[in-house]
């Protein structure tokens, strides 16, 4: 096939597909958006691709045409002579009759290639109802990669060249001089004055050093200036924001800002002589959330710094069992216990490759931004970055049998259970510490079918570094097995809630994360787990606001 129809077959291909799925904002909180993406990226690359082969050939005829007169000039000799020669006076009048016209004047001034792909290309775009991302979706890919850093510690030099900890954890990709500017910019922006300036640093080496890779025009040495001398002002570092100011100025010497900038720098530095020095920012700038116990907490244990003892393991068990299923005698589930009270188990290989394909095919395309809070009053937030869908078992009858063997593990009723929660995590996606079970006992939202007992997450594929379901009160981090099932009791026999249970998704540091959520409820459960008869009302009511 020719090149010209292999790249028309590939176009239609994308755009087929694109039409189908819908294209429209926030692309930050999943990584199955951003996929959507690269497809319409595809798309218009193809298109300015095809003008810009048009417009290359267009140039090309210019050129031979231009070529061509140079040449009928230089051999113009006395021109009397020349124009004596009626056919050349015929000619040349002709060729600045027409001849211009059609060859240069036309195309470059009227024909106008490039609006007539400028239409097509936003029809096209328009038919797939396809939002490009927003200033929204790189404030929320900056905090993304902010909240790496905090949790995992990722030092911003090692970070902008891909490194991560761990020998063989490169992420292949290095960050240009554009990318970090960026990053510094919104750090800066949003207050983060510490990792900002430490980004506009990598943005001023990659600007000054080996042009790695395309430099976008957008980005200048006064532009990280204007953004690095603020950033050290609000550190406490007058003197270093005086310092770079004043560079702005040698750079720019009416830029007006920077002019301004000098008086208030230079009064503040002459009141600080009589009255000494302003103290300076604490450069490890934690805010009042991180500050907390419960948030370094968090942090600790998705580092897998913190863990259980051996000695807390002592009593854990692993063991192989049909759960009084006969059904399961010859392929029993593999259980391992990782906490007794509260309980938590992990059991492998619950899932089959072809059940998690289809989930993925029946969910992917209606991913829409997870919420969290109960009905009316549940928003969008930072605590919870992902995008998730629900599956209904009377929808779809081919859950059955997973709904029937997540009944057989857990030996509880799927009849009050709520449908399956596909979920899908974005760009340093996570899910902050919380509880499972509602504030009140669940009868608000879900009536008779009380609150939520039991969670089964199943993991849907491997992560390849991070996103690990913490329980931090545990000292306990699950790392994600494509297949796997982890339980827990979010509520203790007396159906009170048991506040240990506080558990948090991980920001997934490399790799995407899909899991799907099932939650059994108190209700139905009065012959599969009876109530206990000691009331646990109040017990560990100390660890509910940490
Ligand atoms: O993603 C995880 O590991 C935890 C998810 C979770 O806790 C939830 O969706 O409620
Ligand atoms: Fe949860």
């Amino acid at each position: 096939m020719e090149l010209r129809t292999v790249r028309m077959f590939r176009l239609s291909i994308i755009f087929s597909v694109l039409f189908f799925t819908s294209v429209s904002g926030d692309y930050y909180s999943a990584i199955s958006e951003l996929e959507k993406l690269l497809d319409v990226e595809a798309f218009i690359v193809e298109k300015f691709d095809e003008y810009l082969e048009r417009a290359q050939q267009e140039q090309d005829s210019i050129k031979r045409f231009l070529a061509h007169i140079d040449e009928l000039q230089n051999d113009r000799g006395d021109l009397e002579e020349y124009f004596g020669n009626p056919l050349n006076s015929f000619i040349t009048i002709r060729r600045l009759v027409h001849d211009w016209k059609f060859n240069v004047f036309d195309p470059v001034f009227q024909t106008s290639n490039f609006e007539t792909y400028k239409s097509s290309l936003s029809d096209s775009l328009q038919k797939i109802k396809f939002k490009g991302p927003t200033q929204e979706d790189l404030q929320g890919a900056t905090r993304g990669l902010l909240r790496l850093q905090k949790i995992y510690q990722l030092p911003t030099d090692q970070l902008a060249k891909g490194v991560l900890p761990g020998e063989k954890n490169h992420l292949n990709t290095s960050l240009s001089a554009s990318d970090c500017f960026e990053l510094g910019k919104n750090l800066c922006q949003n207050k983060e004055y510490s990792y900002g300036s430490e980004w506009l640093l990598e943005a001023t080496k990659r600007l000054h050093g080996e042009p790695l890779d395309f430099i976008s025009p957008n980005v200048s040495d006064v532009e990280i200036l204007e953004q690095l001398s603020p950033a050290f002002n609000g550190l406490g570092n007058l003197k270093l924001a005086h310092k770079l100011n004043n560079e702005i100025l040698d750079w720019e010497p009416n830029h007006e800002e920077a002019l301004k900038n000098k008086i208030f720098f230079e009064s503040k530095l002459a009141k600080d002589r009589i009255l000494g020095p302003t103290k300076p920012v604490d450069v490890n700038q934690m805010t009042e959330k991180e500050q907390k116990e419960s948030f370094q907490l968090y942090k600790r244990v998705c580092q897998g710094e913190l863990h259980q003892s051996p000695r807390e393991q002592r009593n854990l068990k692993c063991w192989r069992s049909h759960q009084e299923v006969p059904y399961y005698t010859i392929s029993p589930f593999k259980i391992e216990q990782l906490s007794l009270d509260p309980y938590v188990a992990y059991v492998h290989e619950v899932l089959m490759d072809s059940e998690m394909e289809m989930i993925m095919d029946h969910g992917k395309g209606h991913m829409e931004r997870s919420k969290v809070g109960q009905s009316v009053n549940s928003t969008t937030t930072e605590i919870r970055t992902s995008q998730n869908t629900w599956l209904w078992y009377e929808s779809n009858p081919w859950l059955s049998k997973i709904k029937q063997r997540l009944e057989d593990i857990t030996g509880l009723s799927t009849e009050s259970a709520e449908p399956l929660q596909l979920v899908n995590y974005g760009i340093g996606g996570q899910y902050e510490p919380h509880f499972d079970f509602m504030d009140d006992d669940g009868h608000a939202v879900f009536g008779w079918k009380g609150n939520r007992l039991l969670t089964a997450l199943f993991y849907i594929n491997d992560v390849s570094l991070g996103g690990a379901t913490a329980f931090p009160f545990l000292r306990l981090a699950v790392p994600p097995v494509k297949g796997s099932l982890l339980i827990w009791y979010n509520l203790h026999r007396s159906t009170h809630k048991d506040f240990r249970t506080k558990h948090a998704g991980c920001p997934v540091l490399k790799g995407s994360k899909w899991v799907c959520n099932e939650w059994f409820h108190v209700g139905a459960q009065e012959f599969r787990r009876p109530c206990g008869l000691n009331s646990d009302e109040g017990k560990f009511l100390d660890l509910e606001e940490k």
